[in-house]
């Protein structure tokens, strides 16, 4: 039976056997909303292996395959003559080199894309965002799907106006390409949004080693990044004030916590027809 006959949301997962991907295939599979409809994944060993045999769950009858486009035209084809309307979703946890092509072309086969892959560019989401809307395909790219870093995030927003001096430290696995973290960037990016300055008192500073001071973005926040094994994500936000510090923190043990955010944006963004950044916008 098709989903649209059942009524399940069907679902692709792109970088099906990495650290997020095999979660969401399993939170899919215990899950009576969502259908598996395809796991791609480009390690060259488990292709056209049944994915579930490959992570122990039990066979799933969906192979593993390295295709894409193939995935992405097979399911838009099995699902756009349905008589009931049911659109698939793309859930993508890959890497920074491949998230923009990957979402250009889920929406270019009319398969709404949950981005949970880090590294876009600005220029990127701007470029996105304009595809999605004109082909009225709705979008989410997410990120962190915990919904402890939003609670974070605003807490961060609403005390900035408060202080005038803001460091931000962020700190993972040392397996994460990319640095600082998709979290941070957009920490910062809610920061910023009243267009203030910080640390602008700091007195004129020399580096004796290149970076300690972390990176800088215009709005003189600094970002540090930590890579250690043993930490799965860490961000938090320093606030310097006169005779005090005030410090948000947010801890995150096990990748279960970003599942809830991954069922809910997977569910909302079918009801979207352009693309949305941040997981604050879909609660
Ligand atoms: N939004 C959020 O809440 C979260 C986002 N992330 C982000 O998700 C991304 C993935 O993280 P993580 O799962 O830890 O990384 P992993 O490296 O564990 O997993 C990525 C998987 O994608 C595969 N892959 C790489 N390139 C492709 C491709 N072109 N097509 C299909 N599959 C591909 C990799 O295969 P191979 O190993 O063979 O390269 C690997 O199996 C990162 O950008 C990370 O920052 C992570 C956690 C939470
Ligand atoms: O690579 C990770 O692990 C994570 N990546 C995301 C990011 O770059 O912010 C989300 C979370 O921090 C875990």
């Amino acid at each position: 039976m098709t989903s649209s006959a059942t009524n399940q949301i069907p679902v692709l997962v792109s970088g099906a056997l990495g650290k997020m991907g095999s979660e969401v295939v399993k939170t899919i599979q215990q899950s009576t909303k969502f259908q598996l409809e395809a796991a791609i994944d480009t390690s060259p060993s488990h292709e056209d292996l049944d994915v579930g045999d490959v992570l122990g769950i039990g066979n799933l009858g969906v192979t593993v395959t390295s295709d894409l486009e193939g995935s992405l035209c097979a399911v838009s084809q099995k699902y756009r003559d349905s008589s009931v309307p049911n659109a698939p979703v793309l859930i993508d946890f890959t890497q920074p080199s491949v998230v923009y092509e990957n979402t250009r072309s889920a929406i270019a086969y009319g398969i709404h894309p949950v981005i949970g892959t880090t590294g876009l560019t600005q220029d990127q989401i701007i470029d996105l965002s304009d595809f999605a809307r004109k082909a009225s395909i709705g979008g989410a790219i997410i990120p962190n799907f915990s919904v402890g870093i939003v609670l974070l995030q605003q807490a961060a927003a609403a005390a900035s106006s408060f202080y005038e001096n803001i460091e931000l430290i962020e700190s993972h696995h040392n397996q994460k390409k990319d640095a600082p973290s998709g979290t941070c960037l957009k920490t910062a990016e809610l920061i910023e949004e009243t267009g203030k300055k910080f640390n602008t008192s700091n007195v004129k500073e020399e580096e004796l080693i290149e970076g300690c001071r972390g990176g800088l973005r215009q709005s003189g926040i600094n970002i540090h990044s930590i890579r250690l094994p043993g930490i799965v994500a860490r961000q938090e936000v320093i606030f310097g004030g006169v005779g005090e510090t005030y410090v948000l923190s947010h801890n995150t043990v096990d990748r279960a916590a970003y599942m809830p955010g991954v069922k809910l944006v997977a569910s909302k963004v079918r009801e979207l027809t352009t693309l949305v950044y941040g997981l604050e916008r879909l609660l």
